[in-house]
C-alpha cells in the first residue's frame, strides 16, 4: 500500500528578477517520513522551504502540504511548523512568553509538553531568550513548533550552528517527537552524518534543480562506484545516470545511479557511502557531469 504524500512539489519554481532561485522542482514526500533536504549554497532549499511555508508565492508549478496549497492563513498555519534558519524568536521574551503566546495563537498547543521538553534540557524557562546559548535557542524554537502539534514540521539547516552535543540533543528531541506523532519532517542540512542518523528519505538540489528525491535506503543500494581500465563510458551513460568521472592514464572511475541491473562485467562495482554520494551530486550541475572540475578531487 502507498503511503499518501504529505509533501508534494509539482513543477515549483521561483524567479527573482531573471534569476530562476527554485526551478522545475518535482518530488513527494510520504507522510511519516523525516526527508533531507541536502544542495550547496545557493542551491534553493530555504526558497523551496519558504513556499512550503506558505511565506513565499511560487512563480511558477504547485505545492501540496498537509493536502493543501500553501498560504498565510490560520488553517494552513495550524498543519505546518517552520523553524527558519535564523530561530525567529523575541529576543527580550522568556521561553513562558513564547510558550503563553503559542498557547493564545494555535488551537492545538500542547503546552505541557512543551513545557516538558524545555525542562528536560534545563532550559531556564523564565531567562530572556536573548541570554540563551545558540543550542539552547534553537531547542526553544523546536519545542514551540512541536508545542504545535504540526502534520508536517519544516527546518531550515536548525543544527548548522550547534556543537555536537547540542545537535545529538536536538535530534534526539525531533526523532522522539516523530515517533510520538507520526510527523513529517523535511530538515535542510549539510552535515551528513546528522542527516544520515535522522532521515528515511532525501530530496538533492542542485542549481535550483531536484537531483535526487527517494528513501534513503534505496539511494544507498542505487548507487556505486565503477572502476575499470577501459575509457569509453558512453555504452554506461545510456542506460544510467552518471554523475562524477576521474580519469588516470590507467583506469577510470565513475561514480553512478544505476537505473537498472549492470550489465557489463567490464567494470568493477564498489558501494559508496551516503557522503560520497552526496559530495557526486553536489560537485556536479543539473545538467550533467562535469569532469573538469572532478579532476580537482582527490582520489
Ligand atoms: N530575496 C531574494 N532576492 C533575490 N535572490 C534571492 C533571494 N532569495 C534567494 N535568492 C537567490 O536564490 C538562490 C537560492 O537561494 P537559497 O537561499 O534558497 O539557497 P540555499 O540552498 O538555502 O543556500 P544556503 O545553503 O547558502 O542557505 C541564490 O542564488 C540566492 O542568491
Amino acid at each position: 500500500m502507498n503511503t499518501p504524500a504529505a509533501v508534494v512539489a509539482d513543477g515549483l519554481g521561483k524567479r527573482y528578477r531573471a534569476k530562476w532561485a527554485l526551478h522545475e522542482c518535482t518530488f513527494s514526500v510520504p507522510a511519516g517520513r523525516v526527508c533531507g533536504l541536502v544542495g550547496a549554497n545557493g542551491a534553493g532549499k530555504t526558497t523551496l522551504l519558504r513556499m512550503l511555508a506558505g511565506l513565499s508565492r511560487p512563480t511558477a508549478g504547485r505545492a501540496a502540504v498537509a493536502g493543501t496549497a500553501p498560504a498565510d492563513d490560520p488553517a494552513f498555519l495550524a498543519e505546518v511548523g517552520f523553524l527558519a534558519q535564523e530561530i525567529p524568536l523575541y529576543r527580550r521574551w522568556s521561553a513562558e512568553d513564547h510558550l503563553r503566546m503559542g498557547a493564545h495563537l494555535n488551537p492545538r498547543w500542547d503546552d505541557a509538553a512543551g513545557r516538558q521538553r524545555l525542562r528536560s534540557l534545563r532550559i531556564p524557562l523564565g531567562q530572556r531568550v536573548g541570554t540563551l546559548s545558540g543550542g539552547q535557542r534553537a531547542q526553544v524554537g523546536l519545542a514551540l513548533a512541536l508545542a504545535k502539534h504540526p502534520r508536517v514540521l519544516l527546518l531550515d539547516e536548525p543544527v548548522a550552528a550547534l556543537d555536537p552535543l547540542a545537535r545529538r540533543d536536538f535530534l534526539s528531541t525531533l526523532a522522539e517527537a516523530v515517533a510520538e506523532h507520526g510527523i513529517t519532517v523535511m530538515l535542510s542540512s549539510h552535515l551528513v552524518a546528522d542527516l544520515e542518523r535522522v532521515c528515511d528519505h532525501l530530496v538533492v538540489l542542485a542549481d535550483g534543480r531536484t537531483v535526487l528525491a527517494d528513501d534513503l535506503d534505496d539511494v544507498l543500494l542505487g548507487h556505486r562506484l565503477l572502476t575499470s581500465t577501459r575509457r569509453d563510458i558512453a555504452a554506461l551513460e545510456r542506460e544510467h545516470t552518471v554523475l562524477r568521472v576521474e580519469r588516470t592514464a590507467r583506469q577510470v572511475s565513475v561514480w553512478v545511479r544505476l537505473n537498472g541491473p549492470l550489465h557489463d562485467p567490464g567494470w568493477e562495482q564498489s558501494e559508496l557511502s551516503l557522503e560520497e554520494i552526496m559530495l557526486a551530486y553536489l560537485g556536479m550541475s543539473s545538467v550533467g557531469p562535469d569532469e573538469s572540475v572532478l579532476r580537482e578531487v582527490p582520489a
